[in-house]
């Protein structure tokens, strides 16, 4: 296909090809207003902002309640004066000065809603909350009903003494619960009594209104909403872009600050993000310094050397002195310098890292037993799905078992969720008891929160997926790609082979290959970050990439991305588009090419599509016909675990290029040529090399009948002996 054609269809100056005044306003890069609310119907609007009012006449700013507020995407929005800290305020010590919203606390109180209410905010936006545990546990009241009936029946028809069944129906409606939305980011203040400094900066990110699975989870992990349920261990799933890190940062941040003013007299690790990426661990940092700021706590990026935990051997005066700066980066490169042994032990409150680097730090590189993390009680794994799939599981769950605090807290969230997971997370959560000495009573409920249809991609962005017969077939398509852009390829090789194809085709007026890169997980930490750097500046417009880069990474402006190999799963699908149509933006596109050799694997890609479609609830403008998802063969099981775990097998041998030993030459070009990333036919190339063949035999004979040696490139090889 003529892969460049088609992706850099707008990049190119040309007049024609620019998309237009109207279709570049829509698009993510123009930053222009949006609602971040992916579902929500009139009722609920007229509820909300029912609520709200309540609260306006008590709060000095903006009204919540505004659909079409601008949003500040990037980070221009000044403190407003109702928002700001108090000037000259202590960067260690929180909440010492009343603010505006600090005199309001009382405000909310009585602004309770009813269940109904509540009910009907929740369903319009397709917020689902259910609580997980046994249901004698969760409505003992009701099944003492239910024995009483049962003693009843069985006086009058003389039954047996048996154990109160509920029917399926009854049971999933005992587990539903309706917690009461945030239907402003102010309650967080109000009604949840967060800390003030944690607040207004909260309210300094520019936010008008919570995203659903704000409005849901935040209640639920601040405590108080939900009627005798203490803070839960919890399980979300929630669209890509749906403000999910937002969601977990501001419980994280507040239980520690109230465990700061509690005198506690612990210093150490409280908190523990997980993530499956770098590039997403150095994400959640940026995001929670312009959370933590001004309120005491410290939040650090794990980095290789760097120690967490006081190990056997370790004195006292190692410890890195407390009231040393705030500065991250003078301490990464501290213990950079310095052996892990004897590097100090980090001073930090919440750690975000990746699995491998913690349970290497906590095993010493995995010579020792993992060490335990006494004080943490709030452990969070982002995108928990993939951290407990097999390929990271055993390192997630040893991180899992090193939180020994009876009072932990776990909380894990993607936009896909396996049914695994659960069981995995139940199971888990009890063996940890367990381990810990603690009996199941002391338990404390599971709760699964699920905003939209699960599994699904986004409603907000436009979906194509184009047949491109072969790799090498022109395609003729009239998608439109307007930098910039993400392109995700199967392996590090096809990676870099793609990039090397595209790299000299940007014009020279436009940046020329300066402005296209390739980032995949053999590159060095410093050159990740370095790409990652320029990406977001803007410098770079295209970004060649693996799923290294599927998971996480939000950049507010992206306006597509590519899979120029189709994803290995339906999942993957969901985070690869979700990297677009980031919190409610319209505009943004995903690509799908596939060839041939793809299509038993498209079908779940296609469905998923189909899903988003429904709903965004549009009628008409389907990219997936109902022909083709009739017509496209269904993968069995087995079929499916192979393609997730190798990918698409037309395209594995590329992997294997230098990989493996006592290969001829002849063997290694062979497959070099195969993973070669060709924008133009087999058949172009067979005629440009005859041409060059002719060439080069003329010259040839030129030079022989002139004396020179010329060789086959046109170089001169000197005289022959
Ligand atoms: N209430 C809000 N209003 C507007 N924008 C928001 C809101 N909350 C978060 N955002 C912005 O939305 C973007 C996406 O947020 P975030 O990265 O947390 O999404 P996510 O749900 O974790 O996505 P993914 O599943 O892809 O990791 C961020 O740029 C964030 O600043």
């Amino acid at each position: 296909m003529d892969a460049f054609r088609l992706l850099t269809r707008s990049a190119n100056f040309k007049k024609a090809s620019v998309p237009t005044a109207d279709s570049a306003a829509r698009l993510p890069s123009a930053g222009t207003a949006t609602n971040p609310q992916l579902f929500r119907t009139a009722e609920a609007d007229e509820l909300e902002s029912k609520h709200g009012k309540k609260r306006k006449r008590l709060a000095a700013a903006e009204d919540d309640s505004a659909i079409t507020a601008d949003l500040d995407f990037f980070h221009t929005t000044k403190r407003s004066a109702a928002t700001a800290p108090p000037t000259g305020a202590s960067t260690t010590k929180d909440d010492q000065t009343p603010t505006t919203e600090q005199r309001d606390d009382d405000s909310d109180e009585e602004d309770t809603m009813d269940e109904v209410e509540c009910r009907t905010i929740l369903n319009s936006h397709k917020i689902k909350v259910t609580d997980l545990r046994d249901l004698s546990e969760i409505q003992p009241t009701a099944t003492e009903k239910e024995k009483e009936k049962e003693s009843k029946k069985k006086k009058k028809k003389s039954k047996k003494d048996k154990a109160p069944e509920l029917s399926k129906k009854e049971q999933k409606r005992a587990r539903r619960m309706f917690p009461q939305p945030l239907v402003s980011f102010k309650e967080l203040r109000t009604r949840y009594k967060i800390s003030s400094r944690l607040a207004s900066n909260v309210a300094e990110q520019g936010f008008t209104m919570p995203t659903e699975v704000q409005l849901s989870s935040l209640p639920l992990l601040l405590g108080g909403s939900a009627k005798n349920i203490s803070e839960p261990d919890l399980l979300v799933v929630a669209p890509t872009g749906s403000g999910k890190t937002l969601s977990f940062l501001i419980p994280v941040i507040n239980k520690i600050v109230r465990h700061h003013h509690s005198g506690a007299d612990e210093h150490g690790i409280l908190s523990v993000v997980v993530v499956p990426t770098k590039e997403l661990a150095s994400q959640i940092v940026n995001e929670g310094r312009k959370l933590v700021a001004g309120t005491g706590v410290k939040i650090t990026l794990m980095k290789k050397g760097m120690r967490v935990v006081e190990s056997e051997g370790a004195t006292a005066n190692e410890e890195s002195d407390a009231s040393g700066s705030e500065d991250e980066e003078e301490e990464e490169e501290g213990s950079k310098a310095k052996s892990q042994n004897n590097s100090p032990v980090t001073k930090s409150d919440i750690l975000v890292t990746t699995p491998l680097q913690l349970v290497n730090s906590l095993s010493a590189n995995q010579t020792k037993p993992v060490a335990s993390m006494p004080l943490v009680r709030s452990l969070v794994f982002d995108e928990a799905d993939v951290l407990l799939d097999p390929l990271f599981r055993e390192q997630t769950l040893d991180i899992w078992r090193s939180c020994v605090h009876p009072d932990l807290r776990v909380s894990l969230w993607s936009a896909t969720m396996g049914s695994n997971i659960e069981e995995l997370t139940r199971s888990t959560i009890k063996e940890r008891l367990e381990n810990i000495g603690q009996t199941s009573s002391t338990l404390h409920p599971l709760v699964r929160l699920v905003v939209g249809l699960k599994d699904s991609a986004v409603p907000n962005i436009d979906h194509r997926l184009v047949y491109a017969a072969t790799e090498q077939a022109a395609s003729a398509t009239d998608v439109r790609l307007r930098p910039p852009f993400l392109i995700f390829t199967q392996t590090i090789p096809r990676a870099v082979a793609l990039h090397s194809e595209l790299k000299y085709d940007i014009p020279a007026e436009a940046g020329g290959s300066s402005r296209i890169a390739v980032l995949h997980s053999d590159l060095s930490d410093n050159q990740r970050s370095d790409i990652m750097r320029d990406f977001r500046k803007g410098e770079i417009w295209i970004l060649v990439t693996t799923d290294a880069l599927s998971r996480g990474l939000d950049i507010k402006g992206l306006n597509g991305i590519v899979n120029y190999d189709i994803p290995n799963s339906a999942a993957i699908y969901v985070h690869r588009a979700g990297r677009t149509g980031r919190a409610g933006r319209e505009g943004g596109i995903a690509v799908t090419f596939y060839t041939k050799e793809d299509i038993p694997y498209v079908k779940s890609i296609a469905n998923v599509i189909d899903a988003s479609e429904k709903l965004r609830g549009t009628d008409g403008a389907k990219s997936i016909q109902k022909w083709l998802l009739e017509s496209l063969p269904d993968l069995s099981k087995k079929d499916k675990q192979e393609l997730k775990r190798h990918g698409v097998k037309a395209r594995q041998l590329s992997k294997q290029i230098g990989g493996k030993e006592g290969k001829d030459k002849e063997q290694e070009e062979r497959e070099a040529r195969k993973a070669r990333i060709s924008t133009k036919s087999g058949f172009e190339r067979r005629l440009e090399n005859k041409k060059k063949g002719a060439i080069a035999a003329s010259r040839s004979r030129k030079a022989a009948v002139s004396g020179d040696a010329v060789s086959d490139d046109g170089s001169w090889d000197g005289l022959e002996d």
